[in-house]
């Protein structure tokens, strides 16, 4: 059981092609960024669970009492066929005294993190009085992958502090990770957390968030793509809000409207995605500028698809205009509709090229984050390997 605090941390992610294509069984290819959300789980001894999220400014905290007369609605175990509940849902925001009928952010987190605790208690033992902190280097609800780097998180911390799976962090080491059957079930299980944000996830997100690097998924397959070069990106983060349970539920809502003509888009994503796999496996085979290109003319064309599902949003037209005047290509990334677009970057881009573009975007009011791509899934952080600005925040909550 859970003796000391223990601190860990899941990436957020950008999909390079296969956004909403995937809720509809086509493929993505999704890359791991190195954007992290952090989370540190303590033991209390007041009898209380409490949780603290400062990125969105909510700390509630619950007598571990109260939580346990839920405990026998929600013992059902990890059955494929089951996702969380309406019952379920209800039960959990009348405790929480949610009444709005469009869920605010701070809802959805606390539904999610309500729906792991009592699942995971339920079905692997009591979990104890526990503070825990979560706080993410991703802005939230940006296409990112924020919402699933929490759930990965919690999903990890709290079978870990009911003893459903081991603390794989030695004394001597900064960073551990788990072995593949156990990053399997904390996968399985955020996939559930991220069914409580999204409504309806395909499972990329939270894959991604769990093993890192560049992945193709399809159907819930995941398959890690371990020789491919991990492309150069830029993101932009147009700072126009949006949610991905509802641009979801609109393409889903089109293609019921109009299935002869939005489903051969989709088709041709899936071929995208495909086409851009087999090309990044080919520039893995011989490096070669030649490459570039074809990856280019894939993110506009993807860019066009993606639109005409609807959602584009004009501060993505934007982002793709204005990087364009650069002789650079971009597309939005994650539900769009808003949210961050990915640029991409040739080996030999000029960087005043880059600046440039950088300045002209942040004129527009964006902002440019700067991130590697391909970092590792969730892992264990001793605390003496942590930044300076992860630990500040741990030690002011
Ligand atoms: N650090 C965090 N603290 C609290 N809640 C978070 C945090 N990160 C994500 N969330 C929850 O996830 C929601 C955002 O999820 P959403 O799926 O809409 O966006 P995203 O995951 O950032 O983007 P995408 O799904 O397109 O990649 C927030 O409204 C909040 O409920
Ligand atoms: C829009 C979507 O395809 C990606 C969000 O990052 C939703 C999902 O796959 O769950
Ligand atoms: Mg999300």
């Amino acid at each position: 059981m859970l003796a000391k605090p223990l601190t860990l941390s899941a990436p957020g992610k950008a999909i390079l092609h296969g956004e909403h294509a995937v809720v509809h069984g086509k493929a993505a290819l999704a890359v791991a960024l190195n954007l992290r959300t952090f989370l540190q789980i303590r033991p209390s001894n007041n009898g209380k669970v409490l949780i603290c999220l400062p990125n969105i400014g909510t700390s509630l905290n619950w007598e571990t009492a109260r939580l346990r007369t839920l405990l026998t609605a929600f013992s059902a175990g990890l059955d494929e066929s089951k996702s969380p509940s309406p019952e379920q849902m209800d039960a959990l925001k009348e405790f929480a005294g949610i009444t709005t009928g469009l869920p605010a952010p701070e809802s959805l987190a606390i539904l999610a993190f309500l729906y792991l605790y009592l699942s995971i208690s339920a079905n692997y033992g009591q979990i104890p009085s526990v503070e825990i902190v979560v706080w993410s280097e991703l802005p939230t609800g940006a296409g990112l992958g924020s919402s699933a780097a929490y759930s990965v998180c919690l999903a990890a911390a709290l079978l870990t502090a009911c003893g459903a799976i081991g603390c794989p962090l030695e004394e001597e080491k900064s960073v551990a990770r788990w072995p593949e059957e156990e990053l399997d079930l904390i996968n399985r299980w955020a996939f559930r957390g991220e069914q409580v944000i999204h409504g309806k996830p395909s499972g990329v997100d939270n894959s991604v968030a769990t093993w890192g690097g560049v992945l193709r998924f399809q159907s819930g397959k995941i398959t890690l793509l371990k020789r491919v070069p991990t492309p150069r990106i830029l993101l932009t983060n147009t700072k126009v809000s949006r949610s991905t349970k509802i641009l979801v539920a609109g393409v889903k809502d089109k293609i019921r409207k109009f299935p002869a003509i939005m489903n051969p888009v989709l088709a041709s994503i899936d071929a995208i995605s495909h086409e851009c796999e087999r090309v990044l496996e080919a520039m893995a085979e011989s490096p070669s500028q030649e490459h570039y290109p074809v990856l280019e003319e894939l993110f506009d064309i993807n860019q066009h698809h993606l639109n005409v599902i609807g959602v584009g949003h004009s501060s993505l037209d934007s982002v793709c205009r204005v990087t364009a005047t650069h002789g650079l290509h971009s597309k939005l990334t994650g539900a769009g509709g808003g949210g961050c677009a990915i640029t991409l970057l040739r080996p030999d881009t000029d960087p005043l090229m880059v600046e440039s573009a950088r300045r002209d975007l942040s004129a527009c009011g964006f902002e440019c984050l700067e991130t590697s791509i391909g970092a590792p899934g969730i892992c264990l952080h001793s605390l003496s390997s942590l930044k300076a600005e992860v630990l500040h925040v741990f030690n002011e909550v």
